[in-house]
């Protein structure tokens, strides 16, 4: 007798004489491919097949809607160029098994996936699936953003990757794996809106405004060293994710510090209320409701609000495998989570509180702190940083970097992007996106 689980459970096809289940099958610890079992049946008996059949599908597809139908999009020149044999070789069987429909194309160049974005038909896909980094993912919210029927789409339209470029941090942070096929099977099986009974996993979007333009941004917005090392380290990409932490200890130990100024609208600002609002669980219904769309405190051009108080923000709790920055970062509860790094801080303890990110546990180290209550509310003045390693949760800010004397390049990354260096203003739109995921938080380790 052979046990499938349910979760591993892709399709049964009902034959003249028999019925094949397909599943997924372990071909190793981190890796699946599709299997089949036959069995006969006699066909006085097709009644009872057909409604055993149609129970065990529901049941394997419960909150969820099979045969779902995808866009994917794959940029052939992610991570280390494999992105197109990864979805062929890891993805793909696994996606027809479920008798997912499938609509595959390449870009062909840089901002290919916001055009392909801006002119889906919403009405002929359940969700997109890029195989890349994630730079693509990022260019189909802001192509589903820039449409006239932006609030619609972002809610009716699923995107999801399968890691195909170097960090693939929305992938780890949705589905929990790095491994292709797993993730595979965890978007066929993921959460997705049915009926009234099938459920839609929201996760939110941060308006970004930046000279005349706006953008959205999904994963995270950095300035300083970790801008840095995500975008001036394109030299050690052949290391993989290990380039992210050789960037930071390089960086650490010349004592890098980015002047800056900085003022936060603060939602949350200690640890113990950060803790428990990552524990309690967040409502589900919040939709892609046309006043999402509207920026609360206006653009970087506007005047700044007079009651907001400081460097990192983020909306995914992993940058990459080894890097779990925000462990307390949660998909819809309308707020972002902001870490400052002191400069003052010792070599020692900038590097095992940097080291400790690899676990989230740097979230209970003494150095990472938050601010004191009279601080909030205060727009700080920060040429070098005043507190050591601060988390918070917040809901809009605006950064005013200062270039450095003598230093040729500075960064802003925007989910890993590069935007011009200059001032940016963001806020949070709750749940304004789609995502396919099965989990409550994401798959990183919380606090
Ligand atoms: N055909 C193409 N030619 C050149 N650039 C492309 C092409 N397709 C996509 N791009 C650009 O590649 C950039 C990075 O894409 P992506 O995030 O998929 O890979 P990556 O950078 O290797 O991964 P990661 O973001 O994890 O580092 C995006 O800015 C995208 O616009």
């Amino acid at each position: 007798m052979r046990t499938i689980r349910l979760y591993d459970m892709l399709w049964v096809d009902i034959g003249e004489t028999a019925i094949t289940l397909k599943f997924a099958e372990s071909v190793s610890k981190s890796s699946v491919k599709p299997a089949s079992i036959t069995y006969p049946f006699d066909d006085s008996a097709r009644e009872k097949v057909e409604e055993w059949v149609s129970n065990l599908l529901a049941r394997a597809y419960e909150g969820s809607l099979p045969s779902k139908r995808f866009k994917v999009i794959i940029n052939p020149f992610g991570g280390s160029r494999k992105a197109v044999s990864i979805f062929d070789n890891q993805a793909k069987a696994l996606f027809e098994a479920a008798h997912c429909k499938l609509d595959v194309e390449q870009t062909l160049h840089t901002q290919h996936a916001i055009e392909i974005a801006e002119n889906l038909d919403i009405e002929a896909y359940d969700g997109v699936v890029c195989c890349s980094g994630d730079g693509v993912p990022h260019e189909v919210f802001n192509g589903l953003f820039k449409r006239s029927d932006a609030a619609r789409a972002l809610s009716k339209i699923a995107v999801c990757q399968l890691p195909g470029g170097s960090g693939n941090a929305m992938c780890w942070n949705l589905t929990g794996t790095g491994s292709a096929s797993l993730a595979t099977v965890a978007i066929i099986k993921a959460y997705l809106v049915v009926s009234t009974e099938g459920k839609r996993k929201p996760l939110d979007l941060i308006s970004v405004t930046h000279g005349d333009c706006h953008i959205v941004s999904f994963l995270s917005q950095s300035f300083g060293m970790i801008a840095e090392v995500d975008l001036g380290t394109e030299h050690l990409r052949w290391m993989g994710d290990a380039r992210f932490i050789a960037g930071l200890l390089q960086r650490i130990s010349k004592k890098s510090a980015y002047p800056c100024d900085i003022a936060v609208k603060v939602a949350i600002d200690n640890k113990a209320s950060i803790r428990d609002h990552y524990r309690t669980p967040e409502n589900e219904n919040v939709r892609g409701a046309e006043e999402l769309l509207k920026l609360e405190y206006g653009t970087v051009n506007d005047p700044l609000p007079e009651d907001w108080s400081l460097i990192h923000g983020a909306l995914m709790a992993w940058m990459s495998a080894d890097v779990n920055f925000f462990p307390a970062a949660k998909p819809n509860d309308g707020m972002f989570d902001l870490i400052c790094v002191d400069s003052a801080l010792s070599r020692f303890k900038l590097t095992k509180t940097l080291l400790a990110v690899e676990t989230g546990s740097h979230f209970d180290m003494p150095q990472v702190i938050c601010p004191h209550h009279s601080l909030v509310g205060v727009a700080i003045k920060s040429s070098s940083v005043v507190l050591k390693v601060d988390y918070k949760k917040i809901i809009a800010y605006r950064l005013i970097p200062h270039k450095r004397e003598g230093v040729a390049e500075e960064y802003i990354s925007i989910d890993g992007e590069r935007i011009p260096f200059g001032p940016l203003q963001a806020e949070v739109h709750r749940g304004l996106a789609t995502v396919l995921a099965n989990g409550d938080r994401y798959e990183a380790r919380g606090v």
